[in-house]
């Protein structure tokens, strides 16, 4: 039977990214694709974030995180302030270190007591870190050859890796009006993506703010994307079009981002917002691998 059948777990989201916490501290097991799915299929999210026994000293947990089709990805900064809720009002802690594919996270509780940061680390900007298929030498633009999609705007992305890959369309006026939800999928898969991408289409306001909308690898649509944020803060400042300090309006809420001058940290703040705890049926993984 599977290690998941009757375990609980806690359903969140971070400024509407639906998230499932799963605390498998207790249990030596690693969740498969299928299980993933499984769990997705009776409660639907875009990400579970799994809290594994920690590997290093100094760390509360390691951290998979599933998209709902079942692949993992190195970063979600919206579940990472889920799971930092979590912890923190079990505890009492307010700040810890995180374990993930991608790093170490520290995260805190601030600066206001329904906020929560989480440093998402340093972005990455090399054509092989992000990955690309082929090279780029400056990936603050890339040139694509994008096919059939009749959008002639979604041409040259910036492209930047914040534990997971991102590119991010630069788009004039309301983000919401371009059918992301028919060449999301295309870009996705684009063979300049070797590992799928999130795509964003983002709209830079002023210098202090950016609108924003993503269509994310493995999880389709999402009402917010917490590393696509960072991704397109960090692309407008490097691109010189925005400060370091941004607000990032969301489909789902806002978020500050901070791409921080004395070590290029990225520092994600914004709500995690508790919705119901459950226990999974043992039946819910009968036929699952
Ligand atoms: N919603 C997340 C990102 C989740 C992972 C992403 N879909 C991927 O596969 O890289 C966030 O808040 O960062």
């Amino acid at each position: 039977m599977s290690a998941l059948a009757n375990h609980s777990f806690v359903k969140m989201n971070g400024i509407g990214n639906e998230i499932v916490v799963l605390d498998l501290r207790d249990v030596k097991h690693v969740v498969t694709p299928d299980e993933a799915r499984a769990v997705a299929a009776r409660v639907p999210y875009d990400q579970l974030m799994v809290l594994q026994p920690p590997r290093l000293d100094g760390t509360e947990a390691f951290i998979r995180i599933y998209n709902n089709d079942g692949s993992e990805s190195g970063a979600c900064g919206n579940g990472m302030r889920c799971v930092v809720r979590q912890v923190f009002e079990k505890t009492g802690q307010a700040s810890a270190t995180f374990e993930t594919r991608a790093g170490l996270l520290n995260c805190w509780q601030g600066p206001a007591p329904d906020l929560y940061t989480v440093d998402m680390g340093v972005p990455k900007f090399g054509w092989q870190e992000i990955p690309l298929a082929e090279e780029f030498r400056d990936t603050r633009y890339i040139e694509l050859q994008i096919g059939p999609i009749d959008a002639p705007i979604l041409h040259s992305p910036s492209v930047v890796n914040m534990g997971n890959p991102h590119a991010v369309f630069w788009v004039d006026g309301d983000v919401n009006s371009y059918d992301l939800e028919r060449f999301g999928p295309l870009l996705e898969n684009h063979p300049i993506f070797p590992e799928r991408a999130n795509i964003t289409l983002a709209h830079i306001v002023d210098r202090d703010h950016i609108t924003m909308r993503t269509w994310e690898r493995g999880a389709g649509l999402t009402k917010a994307c917490g590393s696509a944020a960072c991704a397109t803060a960090v692309a407008a400042a490097r691109l010189k079009r925005a400060n370091r300090i941004v607000q990032m309006t969301l489909p789902g809420g806002e978020l500050t981002i901070e791409w921080r001058e004395r070590d290029d940290h990225v520092l994600m703040t914004g709500t995690a917002t508790f919705e119901f705890e459950g226990r999974f049926e043992p039946q819910l993984f009968a036929s699952v691998a």
